[in-house]
């Protein structure tokens, strides 16, 4: 171990050259948390007693699934050589659903650290980490972890990452998260390669917004990066794009709590709290500068992140629909990417149209309301956003099946990603036949190493989100790891496929598909439904139409309940007493036209398999 001293005093905080900001970019699993506990340890601002595993994960979703959803901005003391240093460390998720956090975090730095495991070797989300960090002209350090495990194959995908980002097998750094081995040379490493950052001390004040976080106590904490000038405790600090200006109650820096300080300096990373109570006013890629000798030239921004599938939420209980509608507001304070908007269904009543990443953010947002809320909700099943020209030009925003125009349609467009995938070569063609079946075009294939390709794919969003990641890993025995990003829309065959009870339409069980899956749908929805509904007093067809062309149809066959069938003779006060009772059992239920459909009909049919698994999974 090289000369350290954990404790090294703190520089001043007007010394850029002696700060360092960087992250930590990897596929998932790589390492990336336990590489920062580890790191958290070793410059000594979490003391042995208080580490435990994960330490920056704070959210109880992230601990039990073992998985960052909120970047995390710490600062640490460490002294390379003798030259005391500050370093920022910016831990970040690692999932698709959550690259935009990525990004953001990146903007706050100037170098970042490659992490790749030595038994794994590259994955899609090294790549497209990589390639983020590169487009934010990030110095790149590359480092393999887990050499401890005996399936580590250091030298093999040392070579692998040296081809990747051009340079010397040699300059490949290897370390153990688990055990500390080569950490502490890391640190030193980052001193070292990582430029300090460069910003005009003496200019106005301007700092960029990279992360804004609803505290139930203090208001919205606002993670900014100070890159001119600086920013001291009680000053009027202005928001640039709004020009709403805020007393600084409290500025500070994670050490990893919150530590109140006098001011931050250029090149710093630190907290702001004004009090301001909604996460909107402090809007995540904006500009703060003070309101006396501000700048007037905002920095570059973040582009907002678009969200990318919609589902329906509501709650079981009617009554809570006040309570989802307080808690939507409370969260999205806390996840700039959430929107919502209020939406009626005939089956399921009051609820909101809400707008999520991917499915692992539908899931953590649909957990923590349930969690954090105590609210009972159903979800519909998620779809994409679909735009819609009709023949006399108008064009429709789709987010919801059931609002599909009807009438003379020119044309129905859906969000397309580009996909990469990486895989053993034995896997190519199971990769292919895979793609080919959810409507992908092959864009090219690259050898990574001679049994290692990365395949590149387009493929319709709609084709990918829901449960594509588990078929490609059951395909590929777990060994494919894959990642997307947007990139438009394209014209598709997509026809609206309608749930009909009855001859009524159920709202909530509309779908847009594929007019080659248009049947398969249909027929397992139909056969849902009728093992669900109950048999009523009269016959049931169920059945899914495309416009007026029914394609699959079931019956519930009818059945007469005569609750006075037993009740011979002429007492009318049991017979009123029956039928009464009678009454009763039909609140619980809902009417969709003449039909009764239990509440937990609707509950089962959308709950089931109709949500994708592949949030569930990690990538
Ligand atoms: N043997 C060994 N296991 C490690 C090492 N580093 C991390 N792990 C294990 O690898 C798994 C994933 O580590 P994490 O640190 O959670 O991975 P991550 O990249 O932060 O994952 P996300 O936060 O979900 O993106 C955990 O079970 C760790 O205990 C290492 O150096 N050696």
């Amino acid at each position: 171990m090289p000369a350290i001293s954990s404790n090294a005093p703190e520089p001043s905080r007007t010394d850029p050259a002696l700060l360092r900001n960087f992250c930590i970019i990897a596929h998932i699993d790589h390492g990336k948390s336990t590489l920062a506990d580890r790191m958290l340890q070793l410059t000594g601002v979490v003391e042995q007693r208080q580490m435990r595993a994960q330490y920056l994960d704070r959210m109880d979703i992230e601990r039990e699934r073992g998985i960052t959803i909120k970047s995390q901005a710490v600062r640490m003391p460490w002294a390379a050589g003798d030259t005391p240093h500050v370093l920022n460390m910016i831990d970040t998720p690692g999932h698709v659903d959550f690259t935009y956090e990525v990004s953001r975090s990146l903007a706050a730095c100037e170098g970042c650290i490659l992490l790749v495991d030595a038994a794994q070797g590259i994955e899609a989300q090294t790549l497209a980490n990589l390639y983020l960090a590169m487009e934010n002209d990030l110095t790149i350090i590359p480092v393999l972890n887990k050499i401890d495990l005996p399936a580590a194959q250091p030298d093999k995908f040392a070579g692998e990452l040296a081809h990747l980002i051009g340079c010397d097998p040699g300059d490949v750094l290897r370390v153990s998260a688990k055990t500390g081995e080569g950490v502490a040379e890391l640190l030193d490493e980052v001193v070292r390669q990582v430029p300090a950052p460069v910003g005009d001390a003496d200019a106005p004040a301007r700092a960029m917004i990279f992360d804004s976080v609803y505290d139930a106590y203090r208001g919205v904490v606002t993670y900014v990066k100070v890159v001119d000038g600086k920013l001291g405790r009680r000053e009027r600090i202005q928001m640039m794009s709004t020009g709403a200006t805020h007393e600084l109650l409290e500025i500070g820096v994670n050490s990893p709590e919150m530590t109140p300080s006098d001011g931050l300096a250029v090149g710093e990373v630190g907290y702001l709290i004004t009090g301001v109570k909604d996460v909107r006013q402090s809007k995540v890629g904006d500009t703060v500068t003070l309101q006396r000798h501000g700048a007037t030239v905002p920095l570059g921004g973040y582009k907002d992140p678009k969200p990318m599938v919609f589902s329906g939420l509501y709650p079981i209980d009617g009554s809570d629909y006040p309570a989802l509608r307080d808690a939507l507001e409370k969260l999205q304070l806390n996840d700039a990417a959430l929107v919502y908007e209020p939406e009626t269904s005939a089956a399921l009543g009051f609820g909101f149209r809400v707008g999520f990443l991917g499915l692992l953010h539908l899931e953590v947002v649909r957990e923590r309301l349930e969690r954090e809320f105590g609210l009972d909700l159903i979800a519909t099943a998620p779809n994409v956003v679909y735009q819609v020209t009709m023949e006399d030009g108008t064009e429709h925003t789709v987010t919801n099946p059931s609002e599909f125009p009807t009438g003379k349609i020119a044309e129905v467009r859906e969000p397309v990603v580009r996909a990469t995938l990486i895989a053993p070569s034995e896997f190519i063609g199971a990769i292919m036949e895979l793609c080919q079946t959810r409507r992908g075009t092959m864009q090219g294939m690259d050898y990574l190493s001679e049994e290692r390709v990365e395949l590149r794919y387009t493929l319709p969003l709609a084709e990918i989100v829901f449960d594509f990641f588990d078929a490609l890993k059951s395909k590929t025995r777990g060994y494919a790891s894959l990642d997307y990003e947007p990139t438009g829309e394209q014209a598709g065959a997509l026809v609206k496929v309608d749930i009909l009870l009855h001859g009524d339409k159920v709202d909530a069980f509309s779908a847009i598909v594929h007019k080659d899956k248009a049947y398969a749908y249909g027929v397992k929805m139909a056969g849902k439904l009728r093992e669900l509904i109950p048999r009523q007093q009269f016959e049931v067809p169920i059945q899914a139409a495309i416009g007026a062309r029914v394609i699959a149809r079931e019956t519930v066959r009818a059945m007469r309940k005569d609750v006075l069938s037993k009740c011979y003779g002429g007492d009318i006060s049991r017979k009123r007493k029956l039928l009464e009772k009678q009454k009763e059992g039909k609140k619980r239920m809902k009417m969709v036209g003449r039909v009764e459909v239990p509440q937990e009909a609707f509950i089962a049919a959308l709950s089931s398999d109709s949500e994708g698994g592949e949030g569930k999974s990690k990538k």
